[in-house]
């Protein structure tokens, strides 16, 4: 595998090793709304030189005296820290150390650009003045009010006059992809001849499309042998308008290009630029049919990420790749099963090569037996059939009612199913409730008699089920109500009454104990588990009868 190697002033590369130009402190900077100080750039850029990238666009010197003193403290800090060596995907390399990382600012093709840059970059062990100037007909007329011939010419003067600072030069015809070709090609030859070491091709707008795209960059290379000769880097900046950004760029390396300009979460101007990590992962994990690489330490990319995220405040989607909360992520069933078989049945990366904490099983309403089954044996459950079977139908009920369930969930639901003993009299089948500010509280309840003794004392058959209603001072005391009706004990009395929060969040479960004190004065106290709080209440005095009837079994079990 391929990896840039050479450690002098120019990050050039060896034929097959990408080099990674990360620009999240210029172009990402220039997305609206961030700001970033030199401390906090000072704080990306080491994060970026331990991600391993070749060279970090530090900013725009000449745009503020507060972007001149960044770029000057990236080079002074940055700039001059040796990095160790860490091994491509991951494996932490021998003890060797390597350059500190090429530190870049932007500047116009004017002197006083030029010359700011090369003072900011001045105290970096390496470092890169990128200039450039538009090409395109559009910008030229409207943004620049100059021809072919004088663009040509600012251009080589502005290329030579970097070249006194530094030996490495990077240049970028701005507005490539709406060049005219022509021109294009004899503006990246004049920029060739006058010395620089890189030439970009930027998709400044994000017009381009991938086979197009990377015909230009073959193109180019075929029509300007000074390319190959003078072992100059084409490099590719691409916008992601179109959403091409990453497609353009990978398209332009199987074209020639040895250079990707990227940016830290896809952040930039617009729609941003083509993402870092998207753009890398896929380099590694293509590697088969592009057969190039990169020197990245990949394991760097998710806490990179979550770095320029925190200090730009541009938050990461969630079902953004390689990067965001859902990357490695599975809801249903099918792919949970697959998953937890083995993982590679539904990802493509290794969570562990991007930083990530791994494959997570997220159950919701589209989850099944599988996942659901694995989370009861992770907290420790064991359940026989009919639990489980049970346990599984309250959960997908609870799923649909809630979204995603938490293991905090998954207990619960468990705890409450093996509260209904295989000894229970009752059972509440279902519950329920009308009220509000008009109408007067009531209840309906479904319960099955499913203790033998109930079952004879009410002249039914065991499992038979019995409909009540009653209405109440609120839909709990109606519930209970009907509930009392329904198992024909009157003289029931609720004593105790206590919600707790088991779960957080608007849709958590509610835990609800209640004491009743029976027929003969002896209290019993019952649990019951809902998202609703009426129903947990219900569950709660059920189970509160079936205590008190399971004594009666107990002491007649005892008599002489
Ligand atoms: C595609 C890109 O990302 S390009 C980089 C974009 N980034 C930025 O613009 C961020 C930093 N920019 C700034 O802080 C300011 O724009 C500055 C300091 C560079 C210039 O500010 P101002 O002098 O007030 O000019 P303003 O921004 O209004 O206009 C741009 C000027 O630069 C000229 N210009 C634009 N690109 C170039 C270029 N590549 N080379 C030379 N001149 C250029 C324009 O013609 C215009 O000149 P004019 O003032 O003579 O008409
Ligand atoms: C300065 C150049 C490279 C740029 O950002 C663009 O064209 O998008
Ligand atoms: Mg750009």
């Amino acid at each position: 595998m391929g990896r840039p190697t050479d450690v002098s002033q120019a990050a050039s590369v060896v034929p097959d090793g990408v080099t990674i130009f990360d620009t999240t402190l210029r172009d990402g900077e220039q997305s609206p709304g961030i700001s970033l100080d030199a401390r906090e750039k000072v704080e990306i850029a080491e994060q970026l030189a331990r991600l391993q990238v070749d060279v970090i666009e530090a900013g725009f010197s000449a745009a503020s005296p507060g972007d001149f003193d960044a770029v000057k403290a990236v080079a002074e800090i940055v700039g001059n820290a040796p990095r160790a060596a860490q091994g491509p995907g991951g494996s932490q390399g021998e003890s060797d150390h390597r350059e500190p990382p090429v530190i870049a600012a932007l500047a116009r093709a004017i002197p006083a650009d030029i010359e700011a840059a090369a003072k900011s970059l001045a105290p970096a062990r390496r470092h890169r003045i990128h200039t450039f100037l538009s090409t395109s007909d559009i910008h030229r007329r409207y943004m620049l009010q100059a021809s072919e011939d004088e663009i040509l010419a600012q251009a080589v003067r502005a290329i030579e006059l970097a070249r006194t600072f530094t030996d490495d030069v990077e240049f970028s015809p701005q507005d490539a992809t709406r060049t005219d070709f022509p021109f294009l090609v004899d503006i990246v030859a004049a920029a060739v001849e006058a010395g620089a070491t890189t030439v970009n091709i930027p998709d400044t707008v994000g017009y381009a499309l991938p086979h197009d795209f990377g015909g230009w960059i073959a193109e180019l290379h075929r029509r300007i042998p000074d390319i190959a000769a003078k072992d100059v880097v084409i490099s590719v900046h691409c916008h992601n308008d179109l959403g091409l950004a990453v497609a353009n760029s990978l398209e332009a390396v199987r074209n020639g290009a040895r250079q990707i300009e990227v940016a830290v979460n896809g952040i930039g101007e617009r729609a941003g630029n083509c993402s870092l990590e998207e753009v890398v992962m896929a380099i590694r994990t293509r590697a088969d049919l592009l057969g190039v690489d990169h020197a990245l330490h990949t394991p760097e990319l998710t806490r990179t990420s979550r770095l320029v995220s925190s200090l730009t405040g541009y938050s990461v989607q969630k079902n953004k790749p390689v990067v965001g909360a859902n990357a490695f992520a599975h809801e249903s069933g099918i792919h949970q099963h697959g998953v937890l078989a083995d993982r590679l049945t539904y990802e493509i990366i290794r969570s562990e090569d991007v930083g990530a904490d791994g494959s997570q099983i997220v159950l919701g309403k589209h989850s099944g037996r599988h996942a659901f089954f694995k989370a009861v044996e992770d907290l420790g459950f064991e359940l026989d059939e009919a639990e489980a079977q049970n346990a599984f139908r309250r959960f997908k009920d609870l799923a649909d009612r809630k979204g995603i369930v938490s293991s905090e969930d998954v207990a619960a639901i468990v705890i409450a199913e093996t509260h209904v003993k295989a000894d229970d009299d009752y059972e509440l089948v279902s519950l329920a409730v009308t009220g509000g500010t008009d109408a007067e509280p009531s209840a309906t309840v479904v319960v099955r008699l499913a203790g033998a003794d109930v079952a004879a004392e009410a002249g039914r058959d065991v499992g038979a089920t019995v409909t009540a209603e009653a209405s109440g001072d609120g839909m709990v005391d109606a519930a209970c109500g009907a509930i009392r009706r329904a198992v024909g004990r009157d003289g029931v009395a609720l004593v105790s009454f206590q919600v707790a929060a088991v779960t957080g969040g608007i849709d958590a479960l509610g835990e609800v104990t209640v004491t009743v004190a029976v027929e003969d004065g002896q209290r019993f106290t019952g649990r019951g588990v809902s998202t609703d709080i009426v129903e947990a209440s219900a569950r709660a005095y059920v189970d509160a009868l079936n205590r008190s009837r399971r004594l009666v079994h107990r002491s007649s079990e005892f008599r002489p």
